[in-house]
C-alpha cells in the first residue's frame, strides 16, 4: 500500500466537512473523488497535500507519515518530516500554477534543482525525456503563454514528475480541455499509473472519471 488514510475528520466552523474517513491508494491505482460541489473533496485533497490541517486521524505515504493520531487529535510530525512526506507526494493544480515568466524548461527544473535532486545536466535530460513521452518536447524553450491548454496540463504533469512523487494528485484536469484533449490526459495518467504512482483525481467529469478510473469513491462516503 502506498497512501493510508485512517479516520480523518474536519471541521470548518464546527461544521463536519469529513468525519472519520478512512481510504487507501495502492501503487498503480487510479482513485477518483467525485461528488456533489461543496462536499469536501477539494479539502481532503488539501489535507493530502498539506495544504490544510485535519482535525484528527492519521495520514502516510509508505512509511512516512504525515499526522497520527494521538489523545490531541492529529498530531503532525516534525518539519523535517513533514517535508519527507512532501517529497513523496505530487500535486496537478487546476490552473496549472506554471510560472508565466520562466521557459518550460525553467518551470521544469526550477523545484528539483533547488532541491538538489540532481545536477542541471541530469535533470535537463529528465525533462527533455518526459516532454519526449508527452510529445511536446519541441516547447520546451517557449513560455507557458505560447502554450494550448493540453500542452500546459502536460507540463504541469511533466513539473510534478520531476520530482518522482510516489502519489499523484489532480484537481480537475479535465475542467480546461476538449473531449480529445481529456482523453490523451486520461492516457497519459494511465501510463503513470502503469509506471507505478499511485494516482487520485477530483472531478466533476464523471465520464472521465468511469474511463480512467481504477476506483470511484463519491464524496457521499465522507460523513456518514
Ligand atoms: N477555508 C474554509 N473555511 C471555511 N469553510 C470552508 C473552507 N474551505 C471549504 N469550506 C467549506 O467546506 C465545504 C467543503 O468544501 P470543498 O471545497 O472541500 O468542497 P468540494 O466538494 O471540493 O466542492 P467543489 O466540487 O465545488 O469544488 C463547503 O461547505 C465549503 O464552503
Amino acid at each position: 500500500m502506498l497512501l493510508e488514510a485512517k479516520n480523518i475528520s474536519k471541521k470548518y466552523n464546527n461544521q463536519p466537512v469529513i468525519s472519520d474517513f478512512s481510504f487507501t491508494i495502492d501503487s498503480g491505482d487510479i482513485v477518483v473523488l467525485t461528488g456533489r460541489s461543496g462536499t469536501g473533496k477539494t479539502t481532503l485533497m488539501r489535507i493530502l497535500n498539506n495544504l490544510e490541517t485535519a482535525d484528527s486521524g492519521s495520514l502516510k505515504i509508505e512509511d512516512t507519515p504525515l499526522f497520527e493520531q494521538t489523545e490531541r487529535g492529529a498530531t503532525y510530525v516534525s518539519r523535517k518530516e513533514r517535508k519527507a512526506y512532501q517529497s513523496k507526494m505530487g500535486m496537478v493544480f487546476q490552473d496549472y500554477a506554471l510560472f508565466p515568466n520562466f521557459t518550460i524548461r525553467e518551470n521544469l527544473l526550477e523545484a528539483p534543482l533547488s532541491q538538489k535532486l540532481g545536477t542541471r545536466e541530469e535533470l535537463n535530460a529528465k525533462a527533455e525525456e518526459l516532454l519526449t513521452d508527452m510529445g511536446i518536447v519541441d516547447q520546451l524553450d517557449k513560455m507557458p503563454s505560447q502554450l494550448s491548454g493540453g500542452q500546459k496540463q502536460r507540463v504541469a504533469i511533466a513539473r510534478a514528475m520531476m520530482l518522482s512523487p510516489k502519489v499523484l494528485c489532480f484537481d480537475e484536469p479535465t475542467s480546461a480541455l476538449d473531449r480529445e484533449s481529456a482523453d490523451s490526459i486520461g492516457k497519459l495518467i494511465q501510463g503513470i499509473a502503469q509506471n507505478g504512482t499511485g494516482i487520485l483525481i477530483v472531478t466533476h467529469d464523471t465520464p472521465f472519471g468511469e474511463k480512467y478510473g481504477t476506483r470511484l469513491i463519491s464524496s457521499s462516503e465522507f460523513i456518514k
